[in-house]
């Protein structure tokens, strides 16, 4: 599913004009139709359309007018529409008009009365401030639904009053349970603080022929999406047919890591999963970790190429190597990191495991002078915020506002490596600019040792033969379907989700790939 900006979609519009005859009242009349049906089949759990009562606020453009044909659709099956045309001051209830020295009064009745208020009064025509009437008639909206939790907001294309390229939101904005969105997502759903704005998201189809959106570059993750990236699994295989991964991970203060990334590569499917550790990690894995295999290197004060040389003398034959979660940061093991990067190199394409860099991998690379040429072809790097700053030689990197977005695209290229930067809306971008942001997750994600899951997740997709960018993206996906599963089926929250609570949900979230909405 495409993501599109104010002028893409503006571009789409034009063309569906000039090229197939799609005028604005046919669009706009699919907009309409659509949200309607959006609307009754997704957005009513509990309540029936007929008696519900629905008030829609109008705004002056196009997206009033996709309100006015929402409205229409709904009335036609039963429900109480009131409609409040916000420049005109009027109020229509159940299609009788009312004298327009008691709409004050009136709206403030339809307001209270109000199963449903639907925002239909700016889209992405918003060109300035929202007028002080707008806002104070948002406030009043706002404090309804403080008032009262069974009142619903949804917003037609987008909240009133966001910014639909840069999430920015105006002061009169207000928090939606539900934005149905029209054609396409826009990209201002997808940072901070628009995000928070959007509540649940429906994308309607307006008919837009598929063709025109062949030149966009930006994509949300969906289900349906992974799904298709999944690697087949035939009858006719064994251990060996799904792929070996290497793990460089863990060191004394952090062993956990090794073993949640492990486990996780394993969890989506790899056939067999080996730890490179000491001998003094040994132990606490063995009894941890009872699938996997290990390769023994020499402990951590010993010189680096004898380290680097016992990991390259077994890595023939796997299909992914994983660098960096909880390894540690030394000049010792960052010549170690340096000289299993070297080999890398040397190999052709066809033999060389698919490389993943993470977390302490990045932090040691970090230090270095144009780090980013000492990479193999290919190569997928997961840095958060933190770690995306050091790479970047100490730019503050946002956890989720815009200017991520570019800069992650910028770095990319420059670095030419596919760019997992992690965050609530974690972006993706390939060494040609191809992006992908993921809409999904919730803030229970937020706690030590999931990053070291999702690396995991990446090597167990790359040693099944996953191409890079497409076994990041899988893995970042369902990685917070799988957090979505542990809320749901341990009934938590925001919090208290442990790391490793994820790992059993993983492969529930492959299988439910194949049923997802969107
Ligand atoms: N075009 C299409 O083919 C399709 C479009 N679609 C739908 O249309 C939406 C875009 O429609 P749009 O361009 O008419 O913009 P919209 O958001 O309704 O606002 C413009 C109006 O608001 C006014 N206005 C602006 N800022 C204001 C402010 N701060 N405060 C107050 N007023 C302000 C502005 O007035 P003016 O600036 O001229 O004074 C103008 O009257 C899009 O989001 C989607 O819902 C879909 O149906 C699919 C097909
Ligand atoms: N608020 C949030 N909403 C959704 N996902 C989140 C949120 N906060 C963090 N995450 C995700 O959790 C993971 C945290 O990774 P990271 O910071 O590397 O943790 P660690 O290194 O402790 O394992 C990332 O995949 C990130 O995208
Ligand atoms: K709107």
């Amino acid at each position: 599913m495409h993501i599109v900006t104010i002028s893409e979609m503006k571009e789409l519009e034009t063309r569906a004009d000039k090229e197939y005859g799609l005028t604005s009242e046919i669009l706009m009349s699919n907009a309409g139709r659509s949200a309607a049906e959006l609307f009754e089949a997704n957005l009513l759990p509990t309540h029936k359309l007929k008696g519900l009562k629905v008030l829609f606020l109008i705004g002056p453009g196009n997206n009033g007018g996709d309100g006015l044909v929402m409205a229409s659709h709904l009335e036609k099956e039963g429900a109480l529409i009131s409609l409040y045309y916000w420049k005109e001051h009027k109020l229509v209830v159940q299609g009788t008009r009312r004298p327009d020295e008691v709409v004050d009064e009136t709206l403030a009745e339809q307001i209270q009365r109000a199963d449903y208020i639907i925002d239909a009064l700016l889209g992405t025509g918003r060109s300035r401030p929202l007028p002080d009437d707008m806002r104070a008639l948002l406030a009043r909206v706002k404090d309804e639904r403080a008032r009262r939790a069974d009142l619903r907001l949804v917003a037609i294309d987008l909240p009133t009053g966001l910014n639909a390229d840069t999430g920015e939101v105006d002061p009169g904005s207000i928090a939606m349970d539900t934005t149905i969105t029209l054609a396409c997502p826009k990209q201002g759903f997808f940072f901070f603080p628009g995000r928070d704005y959007i509540g649940d998201l429906e994308v309607g189809d307006i008919g837009l022929p598929a063709a025109l959106e062949s030149q966009l570059q930006t994509d949300m993750l969906t289900g349906q999406q992974v799904h298709k990236l999944l690697p087949e699994r035939p009858l006719n295989s064994n251990k060996g047919t799904f792929g070996k991964v290497m793990l460089l991970c863990g060191s004394l203060p952090y062993p956990g890591s090794a073993y949640l990334a492990g486990s996780s590569a394993a969890r989506v499917g790899a056939g067999l999963i080996t730890l490179a550790v000491t001998e003094k990690m040994l132990s606490f894995y063995a009894s941890s970790f009872h699938e996997a295999t290990f390769t023994i290197l020499p402990e951590e004060n010993a010189e680096s190429y004898e380290r680097a040389k016992a990991l390259i003398d077994k890595l023939e034959g796997y299909k992914a190597l994983l660098i960096g979660p909880g390894l540690g940061q030394s000049s010792n093991t960052r010549e170690v990191i340096l000289q299993v990067l070297e080999h890398l190199r040397s190999l052709p394409d066809e033999t060389r495991p698919h490389l993943v860099i993470d977390a302490d991998g990045l932090n040691n690379l970090s230090a270095l002078e144009r780090w980013w040429t000492l990479l193999p072809k290919d190569t997928v790097i997961t840095p958060h915020p933190g770690e995306m700053g050091r790479l970047c030689k100490g730019v503050k990197v946002s956890g989720g506002n815009i200017e991520r977005l570019e800069l992650a695209r910028t770095k990319a290229r420059e670095w030419q490596v596919n760019l997992l930067l992690k965050g609530s809306c974690t972006i993706l971008v390939d060494p040609e600019g191809r992006t992908r942001i993921n809409w999904w997750g919730n803030p229970a994600l937020a706690t030590a040792g999931t990053g070291d899951v999702l690396a995991g997740m990446i090597s167990g997709f790359l040693a099944q033969g996953v191409q890079p960018f497409d076994a990041a993206s899988a893995a970042v996906y369902l990685h917070t379907a799988a957090a979505d599963l542990v809320n749901q089926n341990m009934h938590i929250g925001r919090a208290g989700l442990l790391a490793s609570d994820l790992l059993p949900n993983i492969p529930i979230s492959l299988v439910d790939t194949a049923h997802a909405k969107m």
